[in-house]
């Protein structure tokens, strides 16, 4: 096992024997002797084992019964089932073809029930495929009995085959949980408090903080399984002294990799779980004789194991329509070993006695139908960022090169079937690369989706912004984008793991101590680091669950699981893609066809960093996969509607612009955004625009049928650069700043095209760039509120421009058009546009600014559910019994300029009006661009305090 990062990954993809072929459940049937309470009764044994593969009912007393009488397990040929004096064949049972099972005895032991059935299967967790044994049978038919011993051997297999493979780091995690009238308990801890079960997108459904023990050793082994021994409900039934009165799940992971990679940016993992199940036993009240409690056991045993049986049954007749995992929580935990991704065995015992018949050809069917129910196990390979992004490369460039090689004239059919295969490989490895990216999406979608849990409780919590520091893009509640790039990226990056094919059932709350680990000498866990960010993040949203919020997660993790399965299908390009490589530069680069406005542009797959200082530093980390766009293609895009007039200057970027020299007249474009708005429909659920769709980032006016009109983003950003770009060729004619090299603005154009501060010449950034950011910035609030500015270009530059050192361009361009205004308004000039004559004071821009208003106000009613609304009326002093409410509010917004929190909680609550944060995803889609706040540079502004209640 001890291989090699993509190799090894290759090794372990062709394991096709075991690997991601469906394979049936193997069904052992284990009868046992009669009970010495039973022999005392008096009871007839009415079954035996006649072979190793057939049980027969040998009670002449039942001649003629319509019941099969002998029932064969694993021959090779159609089985034929007949009853022992009318051969009547049984049509229930003919389909049991090619499958090995096995019928053992009453005096077969344990270990030759592991070594000879659930051995082969319990092992594959060592080659990081998930496994399951289950026991199911009637009560006092001898579950525990197998399940204690198949789970002991199998645990010192593990242990041999650790020792055996010193070439590899293992790290081994045990866990134990009972379902127990319904409700979920952790064996391993003594407070009785059920747990939840969550719908994990990534993992299945799991158990919420269940704990979870990194094993050291056999009696660390012994130790735990004493304790779930303790914890679990057993009671007394006239059938069992001892009887289990739960079904019991205990769960060993086993996570592994060669030591030789151990922390290496190229290592992978295997990882894969073994559970022992223990299920309770099917009793009939009647001959139980439970009353009480036992009773009431009873029938939850039950109820759940006819679901079980329910779910077996039709999945043996083929996945066709609902299967009603959900019916129970037994089956919920369990659906990956029934027919998901696990090699599965199941056990059934079954008691011999004549009293015990019904119960004991119920367990019979049982498991007939089980044995026609298939899973597909595969290998479970953890890779890290790096060795995956190598190994993806390493397939495209050998496709490449042996659909390049000549083919001989001679072998033109070869050609045309090697052409065929080679499509499917790259099929295949487009479909990797389209699960790398949604792997990302689904990770930032959920950390999205967390951080607005923990947002408004905050909001809950928190009475007013404590640091003003802290940039509003930072603070917006339900669309919380601070997550989107940064700390997703931290998650692929920074702890560079990526999962494949790897559900957990549930979540380990581990408490286990690294260092204790004495199976290996490594004391980090393989998986660790990629488990660790997610959990802390369940945990943390756990938490805020706990201390208030009335919010189910069940619901929150199904929602989760709706957004992330909309928003991937809405995201998923139908375009098709050409792959090429260009193997010196490490990237991947897609030709999207299909989509009009990008069919020639290239789409790099490029290793990015969430952090924007780092983009901005040119220092790309190869650490994650991101699909970002070439500027060639954004820069058409981005000017295509740049130069789109307006008549309300103090709103957008003025037309005229001082000391503009002859024969450079041409006008500054405004960013009124006539016909290059965002739609906003009044149904909110038209108005999608977290997708990337060209559309909606291209929604034309609509006032006339009834809709708002804002200033997408989209031309914000191309207003902006159009205006930088003239504001440089002035400043170049002006001889204000020089030719410089090559230098890259943050929307990634060249800086020849989009103009130099002439403050900060270069690429050098000054180091009290932070200072000077802050004082441009109040400079530019200052002259926002003089000009009249449009609150939503205020919010797009304040959200946009947050200290990054590439904002000087733009804060530079901002704050001379400003200051030129201001200058020609205060000297009493006028600028003419239009044949109208506009002032600081022009009804022109004022009644712009109004409209603006009102269109925020309308909004607010769409935006903010009636408690936020309240909440934020409550926090800006407005009485809830004033009329006019949002208006007033509006009218406040952006009002106060020497107030940097007034500022911040303006521009999040126009944010959220606008859309921002979905209109921003939908760009940075398309064009890779990231609005996320820089999170180190600027000095510590306290996001989470200033995440506050806005809403
Ligand atoms: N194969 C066997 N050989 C000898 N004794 C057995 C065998 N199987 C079970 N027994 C004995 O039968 C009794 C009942 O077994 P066990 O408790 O394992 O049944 P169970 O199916 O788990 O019952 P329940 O569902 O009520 O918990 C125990 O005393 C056990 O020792």
């Amino acid at each position: 096992m001890g291989a090699i990062g993509g190799e090894e990954l290759m090794k372990w993809e062709k394991m096709e024997g075991v690997s991601g072929r469906e394979e049936k459940i193997l069904v052992l049937v284990r009868l046992r002797p009669l009970s010495e309470k039973e022999f005392a009764s008096n009871e007839v044994a009415d079954w035996e084992c006649i072979n190793d593969t057939t049980i027969l009912y040998r009670n002449t007393l039942r001649e003629g019964s319509t019941f099969p009488n002998a029932y064969t397990f694993g021959e090779e040929i159609l089985l034929e089932i007949f009853t022992l004096f009318t051969a009547r064949p049984c049509p229930c049972l003919h389909l049991a073809y090619d499958v090995i099972y096995r019928v053992f005895r009453g005096d077969y032991t344990t270990r030759q029930v592991y070594d000879e059935g659930a051995k082969a299967i319990a092992l594959s967790v060592v080659s990081g495929i998930n496994s399951s044994i289950f026991a199911y049978g009637q009560t006092s038919s001898g579950k525990t009995y197998t399940m204690v011993g198949i789970t002991e051997y199998t645990v010192s297999d593990i242990f041999d085959y650790v020792q055996r493979h010193e070439e590899r780091a293992f790290v081994l995690k045990f866990s134990a949980i009972e379902i127990y009238n319904e409700a979920i308990r952790d064996l391993l801890s003594t407070d009785n408090t059920p747990l939840r079960l969550l719908d994990d997108p990534e993992r299945g459904t799991i158990v919420e903080k269940v704990t979870e023990e990194t094993l050291r050793d056999w009696s660390h082994l012994k130790e735990l399984l004493s304790m779930c021994e303790a914890q679990r409900q057993i009671g007394e039934t006239l059938l069992n002294e001892r009887s289990s009165r739960s079904h019991q799940i205990i769960r060993l992971t086993v996570e592994s990799s060669a030591r030789e990679f151990l922390g290496k940016d190229n290592s992978t993992a295997l990882a894969a779980s073994v559970n022992f199940i223990d299920l309770a036993g099917s009793e009939r009240a009647s001959q139980a004789l439970s009353t009480g409690a036992r009773l009431k056991e009873g029938c939850h045993i039950n109820r759940s194991l006819l679901t079980l049986g329910t779910v077996i049954r039709k999945l043996s007749k083929g996945r066709h329509g609902h299967i009603n995992y959900r019916d129970s929580k037994l089956t919920r935990i369990l659906q990956p070993c029934l027919g998901g991704n696990a090699r599965t065995a199941i056990i059934c015992t079954l008691s011999p006695a004549r009293s015990h018949v019904e119960q004991t050809r119920n367990t019979l069917l049982f498991a007939c139908c089980a044995k026609e129910v298939t899973t597909k196990a595969q290998v479970n390979v953890v890779l890290s960022d790096k060795a995956l992004v190598k190994h993806l490369q390493k397939e495209l460039a050998r496709l490449e090169s042996e659909l390049r090689s000549p083919v001989p004239a001679s072998s033109t059919c070869d050609y045309a079937a090697l052409l065929r295969k080679k499509d499917l490989q790259i099929e295949k490895m487009e479909k990797e690369i389209k699960e790398v990216t949604k792997q990302r999406d689904l990770a930032e979608s959920r950390i999205q989706d967390l951080l607005r849990m923990i947002g408004n409780e905050e909001n809950s919590r928190q009475a007013s912004f404590s640091d003003h520091k802290m940039q509003a893009g930072d603070m917006w509640d339900d669309d919380c984008s601070v997550s989107e790039s940064s700390v997703a990226d931290h998650n692929y990056q920074n702890e560079g793991v990526k999962r494949f094919n790897n559900p957990h059932y549930y979540d380990g709350d581990s408490r286990s101590n690294p260092e204790e680990h004495a199976l290996s000498d490594d004391t980090s866990s393989p998986l660790s680091i990629g488990k660790k960010f997610v959990r802390s993040h369940f945990t943390q949203s756990q938490k805020e669950i706990a201390v208030g919020t009335a919010e189910d997660p069940d619901d929150y993790c199904k929602e989760v699981r709706c957004i992330e399965m909309e928003e991937s299908s809405k995201n998923k390009n139908s375009a098709s893609r050409a792959l090429r490589t260009d193997a010196n530069e490490g990237q991947l680069a897609l030709n999207v066809s299909g989509d009009g406005d990008l069919t020639s542009q290239p789409m790099m797959l490029t290793p990015v960093r969430g952090d924007r200082d780092a983009m901005a530093a040119g220092t790309m980390s190869s650490g994650s996969l991101k699909l970002t766009r070439s500027w060639s293609c954004r820069a058409n895009l981005m000017t295509e509607n740049a130069e789109q007039m307006e008549s309300t200057p103090p709103n957008g970027f003025e037309r005229d612009f001082p000391g503009r020299p002859e024969g450079l007249q041409r006008k500054f474009p405004l960013l009124t955004y006539g016909a290059n708005t965002t739609s906003l429909s009044r149904n909110d659920s038209e108005s999608s625009i977290g997708s990337a769709s060209m559309d909606e980032l291209r929604a034309h006016s609509t006032e006339a049928s009834g809709e708002v009109e804002i200033t997408s983003i989209h031309s914000f950003v191309a207003g902006l650069k159009d205006m930088a770009k003239l504001d440089r060729e002035k400043q170049l004619v002006d001889g204000q700043v020089q030719e410089t090299g090559l230098m890259v603005d943050k929307f990634g154009k060249d800086v020849k095209d989009v103009g130099v501060d002439p403050m900060l010449p270069g690429l050098e950034t000054p180091p009290e760039w932070p200072l000077e950011f802050e004082r441009q910035q109040r400079m530019i609030l200052e002259l926002w509120q003089t000009c009249n500015v449009s609150l939503v270009h205020r919010t797009y530059f304040f959200l946009l421009f947050k200290g990054d050192p590439m904002d000087s361009i733009y804060m530079g361009v901002e704050l001379r058009r400003l200051s030129f205004l201001k200058e020609t308004f205060s000297h009493g000039n006028q600028t003419v546009e239009n044949g109208r004559t506009l002032t600081l004071a022009s009804r022109g821009s004022m009644k712009s600014l109004r409209r603006e208003r009102e269109t925020l106000s309308k909004l607010m009613q769409k935006r903010f559910a009636e408690e936020e609304r309240k909440r934020l009326f409550q926090r800006w002093g407005i009485a809830l019994t004033s009329k006019r409410r949002r208006a007033q509010l509006v009218g406040q917004l952006w009002s106060k300029t020497n107030d940097m929190n007034h500022v911040i909680e303006s521009a999040a609550i126009v944010a959220k009006l606008i859309r921002f944060v979905e209109q921003g995803r939908a760009l940075k889609e398309m064009f890779g661009l990231s609005f996320t706040p820089p999170r180190s540079t600027r000095r510590s502004y306290s996001w989470k305090n200033s995440r506050a209640s806005f809403v």
